[in-house]
């Protein structure tokens, strides 16, 4: 294990009988980065979640966090990682202060100034004795990310922390997360969320049926499956011209009186349909989003 990574996953595997939950995934996350793990509903997030924190038994693969192999259901490493996993278990009769409290007896470090630190950081300091039952999802999902920060760990692992939020909700998380790495901690955080995951990441992977389909950074990401949108008199025949320039890797789609092109050099198209008699009208590159780019990788027409 490198020194590089806070997190290392290696050809991660969990079968369950025929269901292949996670199929060889490996992952690098490096310290003082929010690292997006991010896929549709039974990708096989959670499961490779339960595996890191070592819930989960592997079918085959190793763990190592912060330089340490992580053994199912035995680990000292893990007293360095803050996690949030679906609902988090929280005192419903009790108010946020009083659940935070409980858990600061697990933390001989954790006094009564870090509760009040942490309940501020995440928004609670003023709903002061309400009770948790009474609060909305998005109020507890900031207790469950107080509770996760409480023991001041160097890494989150956060499942799906703005489930449930609403926009200024997300944006205050999304800061919140921000401040955190630039403090030198590293943030894991998976979401189905893409639109919103383009936003708080600095890297990110997406999986799909257990499979990891792309890792990289955001911008990388959004660079490398860059589409051009031509207008010309004719788009069948410019889709056909364009074919022709292209390996076959490329994807063409006619977007009604447009095509859209990716995976073509914006110069090398206008080139080719200006030589083919159907000089462009209009040539404009659109502004891509992770959605866009899992959705081509979901249809295989590029591989990360
Ligand atoms: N204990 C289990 N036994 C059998 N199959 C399981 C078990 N846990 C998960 N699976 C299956 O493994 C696959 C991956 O599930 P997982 O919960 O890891 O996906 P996910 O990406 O976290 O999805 P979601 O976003 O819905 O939480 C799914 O097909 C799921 O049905």
């Amino acid at each position: 294990m490198s020194a590089e990574f806070v997190l290392e996953a290696q050809h991660l595997r969990k079968y369950y009988h025929s269901v292949h939950a996670v199929e060889d995934i490996s992952l690098h996350i490096k310290p003082g980065e929010i690292f997006g793990f991010l896929g549709p509903n039974g990708a096989g997030k959670t499961t490779t979640i339960g595996m890191i924190l070592g819930l989960i038994k592997p079918t085959a693969g190793s763990i190592t966090v912060f330089g340490d192999t992580v053994t199912p259901f035995h680990n000292t490493v893990l007293r360095r990682v803050g996690t949030m996993m679906g609902a988090p278990s929280m005192l419903m009769g009790y108010s946020a202060r009083q659940n935070l409290r409980m858990l600061a007896r697990l933390y001989p470090q954790v006094n009564a100034e870090r509760i009040e630190y942490v309940l501020k950081l995440v928004g609670l300091k003023d709903v002061n004795n309400r009770p948790v039952k009474q609060f909305s999802t998005g109020m507890k999902q900031r207790l469950g990310l107080a509770l996760a920060l409480l023991g001041d760990p160097d890494l989150l692992i956060l499942d799906e922390p703005t489930n449930g939020m609403d926009p200024v909700g997300m944006h205050e998380i999304r800061l919140l997360l921000r401040d955190l790495a630039s403090q030198g901690k590293t943030v894991f955080i998976s979401s189905h969320l893409l639109h919103e995951m383009q936003l708080i990441c600095d890297r990110v992977a997406i999986v799909r049926q257990g499979t990891l389909v792309a890792e990289g950074s955001v911008v990388e990401l959004l660079a490398r499956e860059n589409t051009t949108r031509v207008k010309t008199a004719d788009p069948n025949r410019a889709a056909a011209l364009c074919k022709e320039i292209g390996n076959g890797s490329e994807n063409i789609r006619i977007n009604g009186v447009y095509v859209d092109i990716q995976g073509l050099v914006v110069e090398q198209i206008v080139e080719h349909l200006v030589q083919g008699g159907l000089t462009p009208t209009e040539v404009f590159p659109i502004q891509n989003n992770l959605e866009n780019v899992f959705l081509q990788l979901a249809q295989g027409t590029t591989k990360g």
